[in-house]
């Protein structure tokens, strides 16, 4: 049964509203600390909340901060706020808030009824949004479900909307060019080219004929006249990869290209208006380099309009293996291959490895294991991470384990931030008192009932 937490200090109306929503289970409360507690307890996708709550009933400053509380710790709650007859004001202010609808009293259970329903509809439908959206980042080009690629996946969709200049930041092998792609394609140039060149694997000579073009006849060996990379990248998108590594004389010309938005080819004397979207990427810190004068600081604040932060792959927890299944399905067909998964040890191996080549290394690793296994599943050793004891130790790591620990440590915090009080702490962490002992005992955290203050 879904539950509802009703917030109003007078027993009548909690009984009037208990009787209302019968589909429900009611759990009440009559101040705002009780409110808290019975949010972190139950959880519930709806809370009716008087605005007249004690030590000041008359006044709505208590229930406003009961709201602002609520929407903070779980913001995708819908609070129906309760005002008083007339009380207008208030209402909209938790609206403004972020309160779902207000309702003025005196109550009448058909109408409330029909308000609430309609919250535990909308719940439903924001929560399946979001619960797709999750799988969303999953299944398109970029694999991973951790908070930071979460995060750089839907900057770079806000950014795809805009024409501003983006700096991705990251290790080698950690994805920039697949954001730069998705950059693109999301964009509204995702029918124009996209064209990547990494400054960092072309002479120094050639990069800037490479990036402008020439005429022919420029030197010696310019036959024809040949489009550079920009030029080749109008209406689209040109990814300049390691930018740190970039001549610094060629920056001054980039520079001039990026304020002015025309190029001219070598031995050439035409302005070339060329319309592109640049986003560069790096490994390097830009700002070091700018400050030791080996990059031009000019040119690196008009690249760097955002930036987005692309973590290495060890940082990622459990993307590793949800990027290793993906790349073991793939491979299976490219080498028509029928590996069946992954040994728990090289479970325990892959989460333990630093992959300081990150995801390249990682699909290296699996290629050549997926070439090489003798069985149906990849074991430690087949990727190349022989297990050392410290393998063996990670191989004991389960959820339970993590579990246990993550309790534990929010124990121990809820305790800090409660002052020592055992009543508090339970409160917090939204459990009873005596759930909150056994827990004590379990993870035989006894210093905590003896300083009790
Ligand atoms: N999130 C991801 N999901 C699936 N594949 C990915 C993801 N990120 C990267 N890859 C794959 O990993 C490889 C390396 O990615 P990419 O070339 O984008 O990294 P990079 O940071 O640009 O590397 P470098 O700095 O060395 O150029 C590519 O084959 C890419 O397809």
């Amino acid at each position: 049964m879904e539950k509802i937490l009703v917030v109003d200090d007078d027993l009548g109306i909690q009984k009037q509203l208990k009787w209302s929503f019968s589909d429900y289970e009611v759990v009440f409360a009559e101040d705002r600390s009780s409110a808290i507690a019975q949010l972190r307890r139950h959880e519930p996708k709806v809370v009716t909340l008087d605005l007249g709550l004690p030590p000041d009933p008359a006044n709505a400053t208590e229930g406003i901060q009961t709201l602002a509380e609520i929407l903070s710790l779980a913001p995708q709650t819908k609070v129906i706020v309760v005002t008083g007859n007339n009380d207008k004001e208030n209402a909209l202010k938790a609206i403004n808030l972020g309160a779902y609808d207000f309702y003025q009293k005196p109550i009448d259970s058909d109408t409330i009824k029909v308000i609430v329903n309609r919250a535990f509809n909308l719940f439903q439908i924001e929560d399946e949004n979001r619960r797709l959206s999750q799988q969303a980042s999953n299944v398109g080009s970029i694999v991973g479900a951790s908070d930071a690629i979460v995060k750089a996946t839907k900057m770079a969709e806000k950014v795809a909307k805009t024409n501003i200049s983006t700096l991705i930041l990251g290790e080698s092998g950690t994805g920039k060019e697949v954001f730069a792609r998705h950059i693109h394609e999301t964009s509204e140039r995702n029918g124009g080219p996209f064209i990547a060149i990494n400054c960092a694997s072309i002479p120094e000579n050639l990069l800037e004929s490479e990036l402008f073009g020439y005429e022919r006849g420029a030197f010696t060996g310019a036959n024809k006249t040949t489009k550079g990379k920009i030029e080749c990248a109008h209406k689209g998108t040109l990814f300049l990869d390691e930018i740190g590594d970039m001549p610094i004389g060629l920056q001054a010309k980039m520079l001039r290209f990026l304020q002015e938005r025309v190029i001219e080819r070598i031995g050439g004397r035409q302005e070339i208006p060329v319309d592109i979207r640049v986003i560069c990427a790096t490994h390097r810190n830009l700002s070091d380099m700018a400050e030791q004068e080996t990059f031009r600081e000019d040119l690196f604040f008009r690249i760097s309009e955002i930036t987005i932060n692309i973590p290495p792959l060890r940082d990622r927890g459990n993307d590793i293996m949800l990027l290793a299944k993906s790349f073991l399905t793939n491979y299976n067909q490219e080498y028509n291959q029928s590996i069946k998964g992954f040994a728990d040890d090289a479970i325990a191996a892959m989460l333990q490895h630093k992959w300081p080549g990150n995801i390249r290394e990682l699909q290296n690793k699996l290629k050549s294991s997926i070439i090489m296994a003798e069985g149906s599943f990849i074991t430690a050793d087949d990727l190349g991470l022989i297990a050392d004891s410290n393998n063996t130790k990670m191989a004991k790591l389960n959820l339970r384990e993590v579990r246990e620990e993550a309790e534990s440590n929010a124990i121990r915090s809820a305790y800090q931030l409660s002052e020592r009080n055992l009543s508090k702490t339970a409160e917090l962490l939204g459990v009873t008192r005596p759930t909150l002992y056994s827990l004590i005992d379990k993870y035989n955290l006894q210093e905590l009932k003896t300083v009790e203050s």
